[in-house]
């Protein structure tokens, strides 16, 4: 079994996909974690994110040992992350990655939740259920600043709104995977959701479909 979450930022897509695959003892994969890890890795060298050539090489040399790093959840990195997600070459060099994580899940496990921006159009267009999760951006940009605070980042409500619109935005209108519910996504908007509401809305959506 295969669950595509798919959404904008700070949506609360992760946080349910973690939970959910908790839930279901299916693996888990956070995919922004992989593009996160290829802008840092480009920004990190001093090199431009936005720069096919460079991000591309970044891509295919990827180190997933990277994905534990806590730098990759800086705003920097996300923006980073946007740049080099935009890049077809970097895109296709993450794709078997991730297609063999959902066909195979680690650890013998039974399914695999996956969450990102084209799970249910690109990646895993076969997914069992396709989830698109939406929040508003007021409500996006209040928890991303909490969730960045708590971290103990110092960092200006206006910036992360900013940045968070300029990252919505680009992922929303690059030419290769944009960020779009599938035609057979079901949209829950958490913005008013509870993490527990929106993974209860999911497991009554399963047992609706008998999985
Ligand atoms: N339903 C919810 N209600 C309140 N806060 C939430 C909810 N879901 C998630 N959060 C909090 O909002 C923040 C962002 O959530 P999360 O990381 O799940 O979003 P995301 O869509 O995966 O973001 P990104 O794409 O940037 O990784 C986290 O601090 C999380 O704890
Ligand atoms: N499937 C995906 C996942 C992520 N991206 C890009 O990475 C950026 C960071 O992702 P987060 O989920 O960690 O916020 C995101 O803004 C996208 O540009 C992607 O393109 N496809």
């Amino acid at each position: 079994m295969i669950i595509a979450i798919d959404g904008p930022a700070a949506s609360g897509k992760g946080t349910l996909a973690r939970r959910l695959a908790a839930a279901l003892g299916y693996a888990h994969l956070d995919t922004g974690k992989l593009y996160r890890a290829v802008g840092w890795a480009v920004a990190r060298a001093g090199g431009d994110p936005g720069d096919p050539q460079t991000a591309e090489a970044a891509a295919r040399s990827l180190d997933l040992g990277l994905l534990g790093d806590p730098a990759l959840s800086s705003d920097e990195a996300g923006m980073a992350a946007s740049k080099v997600a935009a890049l077809p070459g970097v895109r296709a060099a993450l794709l078997d990655f991730q297609r063999a994580f959902a066909a195979q899940p680690p650890d013998g496990a039974r399914g695999a939740v996956l969450d990102g921006r084209d799970i249910g159009t690109v990646v895993c267009p076969g997914a069992d259920l396709k989830v698109f999760v939406t929040a508003s951006l007021e409500v996006r940009a209040q928890r991303r600043l909490l969730e960045l605070r708590q971290n103990g980042q110092d960092v200006k409500e206006e910036v992360v709104k900013r940045d968070m619109r300029e990252r919505d935005d680009r992922d929303r209108t690059r030419s290769v995977a944009p960020l779009v519910p599938a035609d057979d996504a079901v949209v829950l908007d958490t913005s008013l959701l509870t993490p527990d509401q929106a993974l209860a809305a999911v497991m009554g959506l399963l047992a609706k479909r008998g999985q």
